[in-house]
């Protein structure tokens, strides 16, 4: 790997690798999950994303296992997200949850624990209009717990930030949400670093990864010869280009793949720089498209988009 990773000290004093490996998938065979993250770390990441609702935090758990045991890398090392799930957001579920994630994970803490959407839901997928600040309370009490170092948010927006900021005794340090060229959110990105909170991009790809036939038409960014020719000058691809643009903007980034040449390049983004022209370059393929528009909870208490 060309490039020293950089990182960001977090407003709880730890720190966050730029670049994580996100381990959602869709679809996935029996120890695709598990040869990602093994392929990931001997890559060089240092931080890995995963949630309970993409039911692979066993794999992801025996991936670590292995390369720890392998003496790769050692617990310290390592900076593992893990999320709540919509249905555990009564106050007394948080650390129960946490604690099935822990177990699935094979690890005493992990080091940043999200509340994955402002959403709450049953089991049957029904709104449970659970107050986010009561959830947070049981955040909070993990931390005393010593079951996670920092505690932070995933899709929340500019007004529920401000809500949770007024109610907090530990600030949330990260908000997790969507951010690619082709949806830039300076707006909330501002929002969060005025308030010390650091923008981790989900999806950071966006409309460039190719797997998203359903997205033809949206995807200029996939062939505009401006960015093939930055994409040349620095002898990088797209997908480089697209990474180093959010590093650059002060967003960590989170890229998922199940292909060890795009793990492997999707690190490679730390030697070189892009020009303020070619930044704004990059920023011009906004359009503002959600790739994850979260419609299954669009009509719940508190959907954020
Ligand atoms: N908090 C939240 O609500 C959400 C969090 N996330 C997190 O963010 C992570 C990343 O988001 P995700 O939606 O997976 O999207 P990404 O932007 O990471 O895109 C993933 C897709 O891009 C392909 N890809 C990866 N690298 C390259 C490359 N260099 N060139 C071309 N194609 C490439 C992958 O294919 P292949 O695997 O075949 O190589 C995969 O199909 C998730 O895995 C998850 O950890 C994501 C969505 C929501
Ligand atoms: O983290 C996640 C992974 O992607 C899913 C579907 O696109 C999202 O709903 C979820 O929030």
């Amino acid at each position: 790997m060309a490039g020293k990773i950089l990182s960001y000290k977090l407003s709880s004093g730890y720190e966050i690798p730029m670049i994580g490996l996100g381990t959602y998938a869709r679809k996935a065979d029996t120890g695709q999950f598990r040869q990602a993250v093994e392929w990931g770390i001997e890559a060089g990441y240092r931080h890995i994303d995963t949630a309970s609702c993409y039911k692979n935090e066993e794999e992801v758990g025996e991936a670590i296992s292995n390369k720890i045991y392998q003496g790769i890398v050692s617990r310290q090392d390592l900076f593992v997200t893990t999320k709540l799930w919509n249905d555990s957001h009564a106050e007394q579920d948080v650390i129960p949850a946490l604690k099935s994630s822990l177990n699935r994970l094979k690890l005493d803490y992990v080091d940043l624990y999200l509340i994955h959407w402002p959403v709450s839901v049953n089991s049957m997928g029904e709104d449970m209009k659970i107050d986010f600040v009561e959830t947070w309370r049981g955040m909070e009490a993990a931390v005393k717990e010593g079951l996670v170092k920092s505690i932070g948010v995933s899709n929340f927006n500019e007004e529920q930030l401000t809500r949770l900021l007024q109610n907090a005794i530990i600030k949330p340090v990260v908000n997790q949400f969507e951010i690619n060229p082709t949806l830039t959110q300076h707006k909330l990105v501002d929002f969060c670093k005025k308030r010390s909170i650091m923008p981790v991009a989900y999806t950071p790809l966006g409309l460039i990864s190719e797997a998203r036939p359903e997205f033809i038409g949206k995807d200029a960014i996939k062939t505009d010869p401006k960015l093939g020719e930055i994409a040349k000058k620095y002898k990088k691809t797209r997908a480089q280009i697209a990474l180093r643009y959010l590093i650059q903007r002060g967003v960590a980034v989170l890229p998922k793949s199940f292909t060890k040449s795009r793990i492997e390049e999707n690190l490679n983004i730390f030697d070189f720089e892009l020009s303020e022209q070619e930044m704004a370059i990059v920023d011009s393929y906004n359009i503002d498209h959600r790739c994850v528009p979260g419609t299954a909870f669009c009509r719940h208490n508190n959907y954020p988009f």
